[in-house]
Order: C-alpha cells, then structure tokens, then sequence
C-alpha cells in the first residue's frame, strides 16, 4: 500500500526539524536520493554504463524543490557527469549553487525569466552575474542531454508554469514528439507545475520518465492526472516518516488486493458468502445483464440472484447457468447486497426495480442506470456510506446537476473539470450525497462520504495501473459484477476488510469493498499481458486473479 499525502502534511512533519536546524541535512538526503536514481537512468543511457562521459541538466527553480536540484548536480559532478544548471528564478538556493558551482558543475540563466514567471521574483544580486541563454539555446541544451532533471517547482507551486520555462517546456514537448529517442526525465518531488494534493496538472508539464520524492508519496503521484506524467516513484526517506500524520489517499497495491480479497472458509456456505441481487439489463440492452452477472460468477459469488424480464433472463441463463433468475421486486427477495443499474433504460418496471434498490437498506452498487435515480433520491436525503455510486466522469457531471437543481451544491463542475481534478470531485460527490462514490478513468478514485457532523473522516482510495484497453464497452459492467460479489459479502461480515487498516471498518469498508473490486478489475486487465480485453475475456480473467495467491 502506498500511503500518499498531502504538501502541507508533509512539511507539517518536516517543520520541527527544519525549527531545530536540520533543513540543510534533510535536503541533501533528498538530493542524494534523487542522484542515485539519476545515475541509474545515466548508466542506461551509457553503453559501458559508465557515468563520465554522460550530460546532466537540471531545470532549478527558484525554492527549495530548485536546491534540491542543485545538490544532487554536485552529487552528480562528483560521480562524474557533465552537469549544467540552467536557473528559471529569479533567485536560486544559495548553498545548493555553491556546492555544484564548487565542484566544477556549469550554471546559467534562462533569459527572460520575469515577474510572468515567478510572482515573488525579487532581482537578486546573487545570481545576476550567471551568463544567461534564450530559450532556443536551453532547448538544445536539453534535447542533447542524456538527463533532464525537472527541479523547477515542487510542493511550494502555485498554479502551473508560467512564463519563459513554460514555453521552454512547450517547445521541449513539441520535439519529444518528433524524437521519441530525447533525454531520459526525472523529476524532483513532483512534476512541476503539478498540484501535489490534487494531481492537476496544467499545461504544460514535462512528463517524466520518474519521480525521486521525499519522505512519503504525495497525493499527485497516485491520481490521475499527476500520476500518469510522473512515471516511475521512488520515495527516499529522509527521516520525517514517523512524523507523518494520516495520509490522505491510499493505493491498493497488487499483493494489498491479492491479500485482502474475502476467500471462503470451511464453514462457509453460499449465504454466509454474500447473497447478491442484480438488477440490470432489458430486452433493448441485456449485454449489460450478461456481462455484469457473468462477471458477478467469475469473482465467486456465493450466489446470484437475478431481476428481470424472460428475454434477458433466458440470456443470463444462457452464458451463465449458475444465476438464479425471476421477474420478483427486489422487496421479495433476500439479498445480502445488491447490483442495480447497468444496462436499465427507458424500461417501466426494470426501473421501478431499480428505485426500490435505492430506496432499500441494503448496500448497493448503483452504477449507470442507477446514477440518475440515486442522485434524485439525495432531495430526500443522505444515501448512505453502504450505497456505492460508480459513474465516469460523465455521469458524474449529470450527477452534480441534479445536485446543484436541488440546491445541494452552487458549483456543477462539467466533465472536464472534473477529469482535471478527479480526487477533489469524487471526494465532493461523496460528501454531498452521503454515498461511497468510485470514479472511474485511467486511475479508479474511491471516496466514502465521511460526515462533519458525526466527525467521521472520509476515506480516500485510489487504484491504478489498469490496462488503457479497459476503454472499451462493457468494461463497467465487468467492473459492477466484480463489485457486487465483494460488496454482497463485506454486507454479511462486516470486519472482513479490517486488516487493511482500522479506516477499512464501518463505513470506510465500502470504500474498502470498492477499491478492492476495482483493483481486481484493473489486474485482470493485464493477467495475459497488454492487448485487448473484451469484458467477456475480462470476467474469465478475474478467477486467473483470484487463483494466482496461495491461501
Ligand atoms: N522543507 C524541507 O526541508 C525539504 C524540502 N524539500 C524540497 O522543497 C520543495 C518545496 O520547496 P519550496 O517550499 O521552496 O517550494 P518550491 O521549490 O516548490 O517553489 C517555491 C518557489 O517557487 C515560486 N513559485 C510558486 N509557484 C510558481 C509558479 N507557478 N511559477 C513560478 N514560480 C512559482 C514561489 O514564489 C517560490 O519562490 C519540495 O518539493 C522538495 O523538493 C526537500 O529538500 C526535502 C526537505
Ligand atoms: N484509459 C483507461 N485506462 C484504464 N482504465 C480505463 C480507461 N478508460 C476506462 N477505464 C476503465 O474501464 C471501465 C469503463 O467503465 P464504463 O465507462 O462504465 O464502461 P461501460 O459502461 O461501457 O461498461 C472503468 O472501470 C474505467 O475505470
């Protein structure tokens, strides 16, 4: 599991040893950090995977993220590379400078770095005297470099980049895609420009190929959009780590999801499991039945038991004998959880199933179908932690407006703005409809509702490293199937998720419930390597999942 945290969180922790005097040490153990993972990608790049001989540059802004460039240049100097320091401040850490300049490292200035770029720029008589370079020779700089190091803005940033290192950056970008074989990337902490509590990344931003970060990952480097431009993570301590408050995402890891799947016991019996009822499908769309009961049987399901017309049904029967299907409400049966929502439009009575699951106590997954019923339903009330909404970033949209009709909310953020900063609106979804929201996209975010009132705080979860072949249709319905089976049986044994953490109990266990059927769907999507996977081939996969740990 990788606990990920906030900036302020992080200098929280840091401030009692910068008060007592150990700042310079913290940063050159951040430094040193980030030049051995420099030298890594130096040696590669080297066919004798020797360092002399090699080119560094580091973009160096104007903070501290810049000294931490700085000193792992003179690292870098010592171990023998050819490093030049191209300065984007107007200011520049002072000791950093002078150990890189000590050991024979090159420094220059990118012209035209004015107030547009660094909104504290004081002139500073300091760095004044540095020979300056324009942006087409710092661009050539950096595209006949082995290494780029990005040490322009870390957890201090504000907004994007601006100014002059903003359209070097632009134009560096525009080369990379004519000349795939550019510098290798590394960033310091975060990539710069990017938010590190919320992953925005404005354009542009120098994608990197890794990240060297301090002390504990920073939100960005776990949700999208951060994390797809950070590349690889590597966290180096520096001796803040106990200090560390609680982290405010954590992403599941492959040996987490593997580990902490329910598995039935000896004195199981397919109640004990986790009854779950799904609603989803009509004679206009039953693939969505198919695939989200198929994918419901595959993930081990104690039992299905499935609501809807003879058409879908005869088809549900079909692919997957072992679902127990009738035209009953759902108000007649008895489920441990429920599935509703795939696959139901424009259909009386499938969708009147549909409301009575929204309307009902027991712990749902509400996906498509269900989204916009289950947002309505928010003018009667908080849902609840135990009700999961799973919508795209689309439908998420559709759901603010609702929320916004009701007067749940002034701010409806569209699609876009909600692909930009997805942790920030699902965390917000979930606060104001008192559901688990998981957000679906190239990184899974699941946030439980919290409440302020009961001083219960939100859980937040992100999933990542599923295959971009998920996007394809049908994917969702998978992943609903996938969920109902965890959900139907953390329903019947509450505690079951504990062992991920004491946030995995009461409510945080459906965010738990979530992440973990989200996880297994990301790893099916690779078992067999990276190619496509229709959903049918996806479901078949999820048991591969499952089987590949000992008991
Ligand atoms: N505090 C510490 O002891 C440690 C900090 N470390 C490093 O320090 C970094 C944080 O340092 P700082 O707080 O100095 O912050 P940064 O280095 O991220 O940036 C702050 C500077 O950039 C300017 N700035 C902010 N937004 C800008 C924008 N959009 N465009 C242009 N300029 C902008 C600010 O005016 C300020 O001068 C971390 O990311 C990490 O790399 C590490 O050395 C570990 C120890
Ligand atoms: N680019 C991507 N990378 C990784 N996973 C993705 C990507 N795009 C979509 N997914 C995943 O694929 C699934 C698609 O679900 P959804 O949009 O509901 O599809 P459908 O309704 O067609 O079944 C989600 O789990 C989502 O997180």
């Amino acid at each position: 599991m990788i606990d990920a945290y906030t900036g302020a969180s992080v200098r929280a922790a840091e401030q009692p040893l910068l008060d007592a005097g150990y700042g310079d040490i913290l940063m050159r153990r951040a430094a040193l950090g980030l030049s051995r993972v420099c030298e890594t990608h130096l040696r590669r790049a080297n066919r004798k995977g020797l360092l002399s001989g090699t080119t560094a540059i580091i973009l160096v802004g104007s903070g501290n993220n810049g000294g931490d460039g700085l000193w792992a240049g003179s690292f870098l100097r010592r171990a023998g590379v050819m490093v030049t320091a191209i300065l984007t401040g107007s200011k520049a850490h002072p000791q950093g400078l002078k150990a890189l300049r000590a050991l024979g490292g090159s420094v220059v200035r990118l012209e035209g770095q004015d107030e547009a770029s660094d909104p504290n720029a004081e002139p500073d008589a300091s760095i004044a005297g540095f020979h300056t370079v324009d942006r087409g020779q710092a661009l050539s700089k950096l595209t006949s470099a082995h290494l780029v190091v990005d040490a322009v803005l870390g957890t201090g940033a504000s907004g994007g980049l601006r100014g002059e290192v903003a359209a070097l950056v632009q134009d560096f970008n525009a080369f990379q895609r004519t000349s795939p074989t550019g510098p290798r990337i590394v960033a310091c902490d975060v990539v710069s420009g990017v938010d590190a509590d919320t992953g925005e990344a404005p354009e542009p931003v120098l994608k990197a190929h890794a990240t060297v970060t301090f002390g504990a990952a920073k939100v960005a480097h776990v949700v999208a959009p951060g994390e797809q431009v950070s590349g690889q993570l590597t966290v180096i301590p520096i001796g803040i780590e106990e200090r560390l408050e609680d982290p405010s995402v954590f992403r599941l890891e492959a040996r987490d999801i593997l580990k902490a799947w329910p598995r039935p016991t000896p004195t199981d019996t397919k109640y004990t499991r986790g009854v779950l009822g799904v609603v989803a499908g009509t004679p206009s769309y039953p693939g969505a039945a198919i695939m989200s009961t198929n994918a419901a049987v595959n993930s081990g399901a104690g039992m299905i038991r499935f609501l809807g017309d003879a058409t879908t049904r005869g088809m549900v029967l079909a692919q997957s004998p072992e679902v127990v299907c009738s035209d009953d409400q759902p108000w007649d049966v008895h489920v441990q959880a429920w599935l509703a929502g795939p696959g139901v439009a424009d259909d009386e009575s499938q969708s009147a199933r549909v409301q009575a699951v929204i309307e009902s106590p027991e712990p749902a997954v509400l996906d498509a179908g269900a989204l916009t019923p289950a947002a309505q339903a928010v003018a009667d009330g908080r849902l609840g932690a135990q009700k999961i909404l799973t919508p795209h970033a689309g439908e998420l949209e559709q759901v603010f407006e609702w929320l916004k009709g009701f007067g749940v909310t002034d701010d409806a953020p569209d699609r876009d703005r909600i692909e930009a900063a997805p942790v920030h609106w699902a965390r917000e979804a979930a606060r104001l409809t008192g559901a688990t929201v998981l957000l679906k996209g190239a990184t899974t975010i699941i946030a439980s509702p919290g409440s302020d009132e009961d001083g219960v705080e939100q859980v937040c979860l992100s999933i990542g490293q599923a295959s971009p072949w998920l996007a394809t249709a049908g994917s969702g319905d998978t992943l609903a199937g996938i969920l109902g089976t965890v959900v139907a049986h953390v329903a019947e044994h509450p505690d079951a998720l504990r062992n991920l953490g004491a946030w995995a109990r009461e409510d945080g266990r459906w965010a738990a419930a979530a992440a973990l059927g989200a996880g297994v769907h990301a790893l099916a999507s690779r078992v067999d390597g990276e190619g496509p996977v229709p959903p049918t081939v996806l479901a078949a996969n999820v048991r591969k999942v499952l089987r590949t740990t000992r008991q």
